[in-house]
């Protein structure tokens, strides 16, 4: 099986197409520049791993690959949509569609059950599939917990709702910025593992993280060093 889905694995389907990307953030006479000129490629069931210290630019990246940010300057396409450069309302209606987000700030609404997140996840991309999601959430140990509300659920639990929203749409490209940073070794493992079958299935899949479980899991690694790609 496992030797099927390497095979999966290498037949260069580009699904991520990130050139020369510019971000300047600008406050008053201050002027940071975040992005200088990054280019990124990844292709369907690779793993790349986004490395560099506190400051480099991985989140701002992260963000204007997932059209959650407009880069000043370069393009984004992802599964061949280009998704930079548009009005935020488009960007957002190619990022439901295309791109599963898993950001440490959470990507769970408070007020709905684990369910319901991903019932919305799904609605946001003008789909339903609640085959998936109980395919998801059984996959991660959720099925109990599906009825939970964010608040109710453990640190582990949280990371793995959020990786469940982030997969509602079989996404063509999964971002994940620290999606570990909260959780002890041994919560980790079973997030990670399941990144690594989703890539398995074809998505792209590209995480910020410091994290060395992450590092062994990637297949390759991008060093960010003041906005620019090593
Ligand atoms: N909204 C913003 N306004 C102004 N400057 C910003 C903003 N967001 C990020 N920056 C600056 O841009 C640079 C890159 O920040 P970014 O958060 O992308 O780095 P990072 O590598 O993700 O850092 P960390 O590992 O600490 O999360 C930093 O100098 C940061 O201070």
């Amino acid at each position: 099986m496992a030797h099927r889905l390497r095979l999966l694995r290498l037949d260069g389907v580009v699904i991520l197409q990130a050139e020369e990307l510019y971000r300047f953030y600008r406050s008053g006479e201050e002027e940071t520049r975040a992005l200088r000129g990054v280019t990124l490629h990844a292709d369907a069931g690779e793993v790349v791993l986004v490395s560099g210290p506190s400051g480099s630019g991985k989140s701002t990246l992260l963000a204007c690959l997932g059209g959650l940010d407009d880069p000043d300057g370069g393009i984004v396409r992802v599964d061949g949509h280009r998704i930079s450069h548009r009005p935020e309302a488009e960007r957002a209606a190619l990022r439901a569609r295309l791109v599963g987000v898993l950001f440490q700030s959470g990507n769970l609404i408070e007020h709905l059950t684990v369910a319901a997140n991903v019932d919305l996840a799904q609605r946001l991309a003008g789909r339903r599939d609640r085959r998936l999601r109980e395919e998801l959430l059984d996959v991660l140990g959720l099925s109990a917990r599906a009825g939970a509300r964010p608040s109710q659920l453990s640190g582990g639990e949280s990371a793995r709702a959020g990786l469940a929203v982030a997969l509602a749409n079989r996404p063509a490209l999964l971002l994940a910025d620290e999606p570990t940073g909260e959780l002890d070794q041994h919560t980790e493992v079973p997030v990670l593992r399941l990144i690594r079958e989703q890539a398995d299935e074809r998505t792209a899949v590209v995480i910020a993280s410091h994290s060395s479980a992450v590092r062994r899991l990637a297949d390759r690694v991008v060093e960010l060093k003041d906005g620019r790609a090593t």
